[in-house]
């Protein structure tokens, strides 16, 4: 049996061992874990739920950017508790550039646990005059100005995979989100129902030319940490989606440049609707009506094919082996 000593020394944990290898602080809840929230700038934690257990994984694409929180979220239908993983994009203390995230540890880390949906945080800068900032938007598109130099595939070295990428995130968990954000009104959420969010390398902010090309391009929102994340989660089977707190009009608006204090100060001052918002959607998917949307089982199994394009002969050992660990059986 693997030791805790595992989680430290670098040695990819396969997922079968998390239970004993990765506790750190409490025993593991005996059901899986289904659902993460995987929280961005301004949302570290979120404290209003009960703390069970801190893992440490390791997996074959390196370790996630912060221990992964357990988290019990009482079901509103039962009482029983639902296990959450509560992941930091940027660290605990936000020491991770964009381009420094180690995604592909993240989702390959959730998957192992067996996430299977993810509500993703973001702060945004808003590049229309009606999303104003603290305003909520749930996107529904995507366009891609990161520079390629994020590792954004898990299907390499070996092994080729194409997944279908059209809906960058996931339709029904966008209406459940939704419906949540608006239930929310009365506490002063105001949530736009869709949106293209524009995902910039960074981490210097866009230039006023970039951000007035990105509004003709009906880009609605900007940020620079929606890719490759939703890529890898469409690629591991995992539903995704993304809400965005707009935190700035960006540069392109005569209020005055985006700057870090903006955006802290807006996200600091919403942070109480953000948690709010994040608990009602934990509630909303907790029920068991949503059961097979949360297990997404509607992508179950779309990398057998997807990602079975390299025939046997040329596929290479250690991509077999770390695709063997992210998807045990599917490449035997
Ligand atoms: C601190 S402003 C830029 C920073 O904020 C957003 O982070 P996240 O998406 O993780 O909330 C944006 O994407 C940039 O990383
Ligand atoms: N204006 C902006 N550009 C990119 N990412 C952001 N995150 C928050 N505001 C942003």
């Amino acid at each position: 049996m693997a030791n805790i000593a595992d989680s430290y020394n670098g040695t990819p944990t396969p997922p079968q061992y998390y239970r004993s290898a990765q506790k750190i602080q409490a025993d593991i809840p005996p059901d899986p874990v289904r659902i993460a929230v995987i929280g961005g700038t301004g949302l570290q934690s979120l404290a209003d739920f009960t703390h069970v257990a801190t893992l440490k994984p390791s997996t074959p694409w390196g370790t996630p950017s912060s221990p992964i929180s357990i988290l019990h979220h009482p079901s509103p239908q039962t009482g029983k508790p639902i296990p959450i993983a509560f992941l930091s994009r940027h660290g605990l203390h936000h020491e991770l550039a964009p381009h420094e995230v180690p995604s592909r540890a993240n989702i390959a880390a959730l998957r192992s646990l067996g996430v299977r949906t993810i509500i993703a945080f973001s702060a945004v800068g808003s590049l229309q005059e009606d999303i104003k900032p603290r305003d909520f938007v749930v996107p529904d598109q995507i366009i891609d100005r990161t520079k390629g130099i994020r590792p954004f595939t898990f299907f390499e070295g070996g092994m080729v995979g194409h997944v279908g990428f059209a809906d960058p995130f996931e339709p029904a968990l966008a209406t459940i989100v939704q419906k949540c954000g608006h239930s929310l009104a009365g506490e002063g959420v105001v949530l736009h129902d869709k949106g293209t969010v524009v995902c910039m390398e960074g981490p210097q902010f866009s230039t006023r030319a970039e951000s007035r090309m990105y509004r003709s391009w009906g880009g609605s929102v900007i940020n620079m940490s929606a890719l490759p994340e939703a890529k890898l989660a469409k690629e591991a089977e995992i539903a995704y989606q993304m809400i965005c707190m707009s935190t700035d009009y960006d540069c392109w608006h005569e209020s005055g440049d985006v700057t870090v204090e903006m955006v802290m100060g807006n996200m600091k001052a919403n942070a109480e609707n953000a948690r709010r918002f994040v608990g009602a959607v934990l509630d909303e998917l907790s029920k068991e009506e949503h059961g097979d949307l949360v297990l997404a089982k509607h992508l179950e199994g779309s990398m057998k094919f997807a990602g079975g394009i390299t025939a046997a002969p040329g596929r290479s050992k250690e991509a077999k082996e770390k695709l063997g660990w992210l998807f045990p059986g599917y490449f035997d």
